[in-house]
């Protein structure tokens, strides 16, 4: 697949270059760009969020840089790394050309010294793959979209030649140029799991919710909770008490402290919270909140890339090992709009994802029923839910329906029963949700309804959202169950990111 380009600027105008071999199974070559010099192109389909290469970059301290690579031909391909240092990226990594409209992301894996290339769309055979450099260019950008792509029988024009300094672009721009998603999940990469962050710092601003009428006295009165003393008269009967509150459910969260009890040496000292401190995050809780809103936004993409509204919602299995086997949720789950596909003005993805958890912990309950050990959650992804995995296509709601019916008749059990009725395997019981937009007001009384605990969205909607923007339906006096709120932070350029990955919906739209 080897093509020819004449008018190389580094090698002289009439030159007959062929453009390198080069093996990859992931099905890339190198070749000849319109105008750009070499670039990246696909020998075949490639489909979204394929993983198409890792490039190891090479680092050059600042000062060796300075004094030397400045003022060679690396200049024109490296760029700062988050330390400082320079980096190169090796492979395949610097031959990716820019494009406006990219179709390949990249991240930046500081600790394996790495950038990982993944599609954001499906790529057709032939197509060239481009990252986004950023906004302050040193080259007149010829763009992907409005190149001709050919097998290289005609005469090509070669852009070489515009070689300029990729390290130019500046500290601000370095955060938001063509990183955007970068900076928005992968900063906390680094540093201690266990370590807290300071409010400031999260990547997410927690709406206030306390109303107004609450007393400041109030705020500062410690949370009751109810107690139940057990009198266990050996301490061996400890194991039978905890695996009794298990089998009853009564093993929420937040009698977590009995677990310490056990093993601790008496008295030992419990300190709930105060009634609406806020929680505070561990970098390693801050990590798993980015992971899951990667998640919901490569579920949003994909749903767009099917022809549905680009909303996605997705619960996490739960940060801490007590939660996430009190709630028993062993796998993720996510669901993404279908209004489009099944012509139901009400099949936003917060209600299907609420639905499709309800059933997932319903039928997790039963299946515990038969054997005390936690059962594995199958993933449902409302998009595909179906138990065939090769299915492409989204099931329509039928479809839906009959794979969650699938599951066989389910005789509630007198565990499932119990549970039931404290509710401790009620819908999103004690489970934190994530979302691409904010969630409508129908939506917003579907997860106050449903118990969750607390919900993370990225993008406001102004005109239509009902966790802060119209109002906050968990907020309003009256409710029975308030749910966190904590909307992603998001720089300038935010929007146009959100343009870029597609997940751009109407501002009156209700998500
Ligand atoms: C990191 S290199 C990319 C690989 C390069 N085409 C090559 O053959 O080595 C960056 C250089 O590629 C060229 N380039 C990348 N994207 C371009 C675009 N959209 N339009 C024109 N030139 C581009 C510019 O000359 C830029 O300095």
């Amino acid at each position: 697949m080897e093509s020819l380009a004449k008018s190389s600027p580094g090698a002289g105008p009439s030159v007959v270059r062929k453009a390198p071999e080069h093996l990859n199974s992931s099905g890339l070559r190198i070749e000849y760009a319109n105008g750009k010099g070499r670039g990246v192109y696909a020998c075949r389909e490639i489909p979204a969020q394929t993983l198409i290469e890792v490039s190891p970059v090479l680092l050059f301290s600042a000062a060796e840089y300075e004094e030397h690579g400045k003022h060679t031909v690396l200049d024109h391909y490296t760029f700062k790394w988050r330390d400082g240092r320079m980096a190169l990226a090796l492979g395949l990594g610097s031959l990716f050309n820019h494009s406006q409209r990219p179709n390949v992301s990249y991240t930046i894996d500081t600790e394996r010294e790495a950038i990982r290339y993944t599609t954001t769309r499906r790529i057709l055979p032939d197509e060239e793959l481009c990252i986004f450099y950023g906004h302050k260019l040193w080259f007149d950008p010829v763009d992907a979209a409005d190149c001709i792509i050919s097998n290289g029988a005609e005469e090509r024009e070669d852009g070489w030649g515009g070689l300029a300094n990729l390290t130019e672009s500046d500290e601000d721009n370095e955060e938001t140029n063509g990183l955007p998603e970068d900076w928005l999940f992968d900063r906390f990469n680094e540093g201690k799991p266990h370590d807290n962050v300071p409010e400031e710092e999260l990547p997410f601003t927690r709406l206030k919710l306390t109303p107004e009428d609450v007393e400041e006295e109030d705020m500062d009165s410690i949370r009751k909770e109810e107690a139940w003393v057990v009198d266990l008269p050996d301490p061996k009967y400890t194991a039978t008490m905890l695996k009794w509150l298990k089998q009853s459910g009564f093993d929420t969260p937040t009698m977590a402290h009995l677990k310490r009890l056990k093993s601790a040496l008496w008295p030992t000292i419990y300190a709930p919270r105060k009634k609406y401190e806020p929680e505070p995050w561990s970098r390693g809780k801050v990590r798993w909140a980015c992971e899951a809103m990667k998640e919901v936004v490569k579920a949003a993409r994909a749903a767009g890339e099917k022809g549905e509204l680009p909303i996605a919602a997705y619960v996490p299995v739960p940060f801490d090992e007590e939660t996430k086997v009190a709630t028993r949720m062993f796998e993720p789950i996510s669901a993404h709009d279908l209004r489009r596909s099944a012509c139901h003005p009400l099949r936003h993805c917060i209600i299907n994802l609420v639905r499709a958890v309800g059933e997932l912990r319903a039928s997790s309950t039963h299946s515990a029923s038969k054997s005390p050990a936690p059962q594995m959650t199958p993933l449902v992804d409302m998009a595909s839910p179906s138990p065939n995995p090769t299915q492409e296509s989204p099931l329509a709601v039928d479809q839906v329906d009959a794979a969650l019916s699938s599951r066989g008749p389910q005789t509630p059990s007198t565990e499932s029963q119990t549970d039931a009725q404290n509710g401790a395997h009620y819908l999103l019981t004690s489970l934190t949700l994530f979302t691409t937009h904010e969630p409508c007001i129908m939506c917003s009384m579907a997860l106050l309804h449903s118990r969750v605990k607390e919900v993370f969205y990225l993008f406001p909607m102004e005109k239509t959202g009902g966790c802060g923007s119209v109002t906050c339906v968990p907020r309003l006096e009256g409710v029975n169950h308030r749910y966190a709120v904590n909307r992603w932070k998001l720089g300038d350029e935010v929007q146009k990111w959100k343009e870029r990955s597609e997940l751009a919906i109407d501002e009156v739209c209700d998500a």
